[in-house]
């Protein structure tokens, strides 16, 4: 016992002999210690010293001390070592601030690097995307010995040159038609199809939920495709096997922890299969919602692995435990659906960004109808609640399709786990499988139908990369663009609405025109007549005394009456005969006394001014056949209007003495409250007692327009000239009358000024399209 003490005291000495900062004091003290134990074990052993009593511990303690020394000698020359160290010999600045710059240059690196990741995780997701976020493809097995001999054949077609076509013929020989994004024939083998797979597979090493499922009818290969066979492993092996690959690749820059899970919906129950059969009872598994909105299973066995050895070892366990029935379909028919969970956690050296992602596996239960399987009591239940979740999935896809708002998830088990792998934000990948044998075809359409319900969702990515303001921007664009389309719709409606009308008014325009000419032509003859007959009736009148003043015993020849114009003639002139101005007539102007003036003239005036139109009668026959007379309500002067080919408007007061003298009827418009109603005033005749019969004056109703007019022919029924209300603007822009009431208005021209403000050519307008050149401005500038 002593002895082992005093080892343990001598071995503590030793080491604290080494420590660097005892300087030579301890040094001392530890040998005045030494000799102080040898000096005791001298005591203790009185034979000490002697040559014969030689103890071999002494002997001991002698070597030792003797290493003792020399390793004080070495500690010494090592502290001096240390001190120059310290004094000078360590890396000087240069050393620094290359370390210095080589750490910016790191930081830099790393940012450089974490941007290039991201950037490539972006991309990377991107041409996922592209590819679709959901994908379905289609395998066929090949026809198995059974299939065979009893004389089945194979009713899908495929053809080499196109791997996402197939054709299906059924029953009724017709031919259907399928599409997919890859098409996997009887030949296809396992490293084909993963090979199409993985780009989907591995974005779960870059955060995003992945599932990849199998559906279809029992016996079609599902499991095949998902597990393999030990020579010819599945997805599922091949999937794990690439993961690991990938993050060795990446272990500088990114550590992940892989986690396997396996489980088993059956009978709408949660099994997990990495538990023993005994250990099941104890344990009742329910999906519950995470705080991050994910579906999780608690309790559920997350097995760590860190190679393909391991993963192959759990799915073997999970395979083991796995509910497998026995149907006419396939003697090993799996009548629930096996879900395998690699749960990925990754975490990014370079910053420290953690990722947590699933990745599901789904081998899903047999897909065939119940009465083909020809099974009761407990196989029927099993039947009957594969089919109800089965049908949960096409419903969750129907929706997700259709794009609703509420997707029924929770409808069954499986797609309530599957929840944030379907549709949203996550990669999905189906297989339909199916039987090539033409005793299946019914349960192939049926497959390949759904899996092309499957194809049709729309995904919806966007959603989680999108930045929130930039989709409320795009949706403010998009509804901004909706209204826009509405009123481009309205635009366009109004404006075939308009060409149909600028048509039709073109059409009109144009018959206007025809008639125009028409009407040009006849007033050129007439006046041509007319200029005649004056010339003729003013070498009658120089021949006859003077003193006579009288028109009235000029005869009169029949022909010398304006012969009357046809109905068509009556179609009045456009505008170029509004302003015509005739050249200036080589006689004196006939003076007209405005009627229903309040200063009348009196009778000796009255007198005067008849002889005076009585000398001019026959010079106003040379004159243009039409005068105007403007009456001022507030001027107290008559006044004459230079004579012009146009009919004047004047305004007029209510003047009862005018009506009498005109012979108005009482209940002419003459109220107060119309006094600017504008009428049309008549042109003069000689005959007139006063030198100014045929002139009346109107007021005019408000509701139409009145206009009258007297011609020299007309003038035996002067005082019976009625008021021919005016047809209405269409009225006039149609076809022309054939009987305008009591009064027609003989000349055209007459009629042309009259209703001169209601011509209107489209053709005028600027900004049509059609730049025909009108006929009417050629012809009223020809005019002026
Ligand atoms: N592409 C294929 N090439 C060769 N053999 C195949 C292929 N697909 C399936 N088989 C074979 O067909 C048989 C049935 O396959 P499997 O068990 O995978 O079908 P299943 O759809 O999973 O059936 P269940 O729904 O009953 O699980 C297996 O013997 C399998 O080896």
């Amino acid at each position: 016992m002593e002895e082992k003490a005093l080892e343990i005291q001598i071995q503590d000495q030793d080491e604290g002999e080494i420590l660097p900062d005892q300087g030579p004091k301890q040094e001392n003290s530890i040998t005045m210690e030494e000799n102080c134990v040898i000096d005791q074990i001298k005591e203790t052993e009185p034979s000490f010293g002697e040559e014969q009593n030689f103890n071999p511990i002494l002997k001991q303690l002698d070597d030792l001390s003797t290493q003792i020394k020399i390793l004080k000698t070495k500690q010494s020359v090592l502290s001096d070592e240390v001190k120059g160290i310290a004094d000078g010999s360590f890396p000087g600045s240069d050393v620094s601030a290359a370390l210095l710059h080589l750490s910016s240059e790191h930081e830099a690196l790393k940012k450089k690097y974490l941007k290039e990741s991201s950037e490539r995780k972006r991309l990377y997701n991107e041409v996922i995307e592209l590819k679709g976020n959901i994908r379905v493809f289609c395998r066929c097995r090949p026809l198995n010995q059974d299939e065979i001999a009893n004389g089945f054949y194979s009713v899908v077609e495929f053809d080499p040159s196109i791997d996402t076509e197939l054709q299906v013929t059924s029953s009724d020989s017709s031919k259907k038609q399928f599409k997919f994004d890859h098409v996997f024939g009887p030949n296809g083998n396992q490293e084909a199809v993963f090979a199409q797979t993985s780009p989907v597979v591995t974005s779960v090493l870059d955060g995003f939920n992945v599932c990849i499922f199998a559906y279809g009818q029992t016996g079609t290969g599902k499991t095949y495709t998902m597990e393999g066979t030990l020579d010819d492993r599945g997805v599922n092996y091949r999937t794990l096997e690439e993961l690991f690959r990938i993050s060795e690749e990446r272990s500088d820059t990114m550590r992940y922890e892989l986690f396997v899970s396996m489980l088993e919906v059956y009978n709408e129950r949660i099994r997990d299969l990495l538990v023993d059969e005994s250990n099941q009872h104890a344990r009742k598994l329910e999906i519950k919602q995470s705080a991050e909105g994910t579906q999780e299973v608690p309790g559920l066995v997350e097995a760590s692995v860190q190679n393909t050895v391991e993963v192959w070892e759990q799915l073997q366990t999970g395979s083991r435990n796995r509910a497998v029935g026995s149907t006419n379909c396939n003697e090993l028919s799996s009548r629930s659906h096996c879900l395998f969970r690699v749960t990925v956690k990754g975490e990014n050296l370079v910053n420290g960004q953690r990722t947590r992602s699933h990745l599901w596996l789904v081998d899903l239960a047999g897909s065939e109808r119940v009465g083909r399987t020809e099974v009761e009591g407990e196989r029927l239940k099993e039947s009957q609640f594969i089919n109800k979740s089965l049908s949960a999935l096409g419903d969750v896809i129907s929706a997700l399709a259709s794009k609703t708002s509420h997707i029924p998830y929770r409808n069954s088990k499986l797609t309530h786990l599957l929840q944030s792998s379907l549709g949203g934000d996550c990669k999905t990948l189906m297989f339909v499988q199916i039987s090539p044998s033409s005793a299946d075809s019914g349960e192939t359409l049926c497959s390949l139908n759904f899996a092309s319900r499957v194809r049709g969702i729309e995904h919806g990515p966007a959603r989680k990369q999108s930045d929130p303001t930039d989709i409320f921007k795009y949706k403010q664009m998009a509804e901004k663009l909706k209204q826009d389309e509405k009123e481009t719709k309205k635009l366009q409606d109004s404006l075939q609405s308009l060409q149909l009308r600028f048509a039709a008014r073109e059409q009109l325009c144009r018959s206007l025109q025809e008639k125009l000419r028409d009407s040009e032509n006849q007033l050129a003859e007439e006046r041509k007549i007319r200029l005649q007959q004056e010339a003729r009736a003013v070498a009658a009148y120089s021949t006859k005394p003077l003193g006579l003043p009288s028109v009235k015993a000029v005869p009169r020849a029949p022909a010398e009456k304006k012969p009357p114009l046809g109905p068509s003639k009556l179609r009045p002139p456009l505008r170029g005969i509004t302003n015509f101005i005739p050249p200036p007539s080589p006689l004196q102007p006939c003076k007209v006394v405005a009627i229903g003036h309040p200063t009348l003239p009196s009778v000796d005036e009255k007198e005067n001014f008849s002889r005076s139109i009585s000398s001019c009668s026959t010079k106003t026959l040379m004159r243009p056949r039409r005068v105007s007379i403007a009456v001022r309500p507030a001027s107290a002067t008559v006044q004459f209007n230079q004579l012009k080919r146009r009919v004047s408007i004047a305004t007029i007061r209510p003047e009862p003495q005018l009506h009498s003298t005109t012979g108005q009827p009482p209940n002419v418009h003459s109220t107060p409250q119309m006094p600017r109603r504008r009428v049309s005033i008549a042109t003069l005749h000689p005959e007139s007692n006063h030198g100014i019969t045929g002139r009346m004056s109107f007021v005019r109703d408000p509701r139409r327009r009145v206009s009258r007019m007297f011609s020299p022919v007309q003038q035996s029924r002067p005082s019976t000239v009625e008021a021919t209300p005016i047809s209405s603007r269409s009225k006039f822009m149609g076809s022309p009358p054939t009987q305008i009431g009591s009064w027609n208005p003989k000349h055209p021209t007459v009629v042309a000024l009259q209703k001169r403000h209601l011509v209107w050519s489209p053709l005028k307008q600027k900004g049509f399209k059609n730049d025909r050149k009108s006929l009417i401005p050629s012809l009223s500038d020809n005019w002026r």
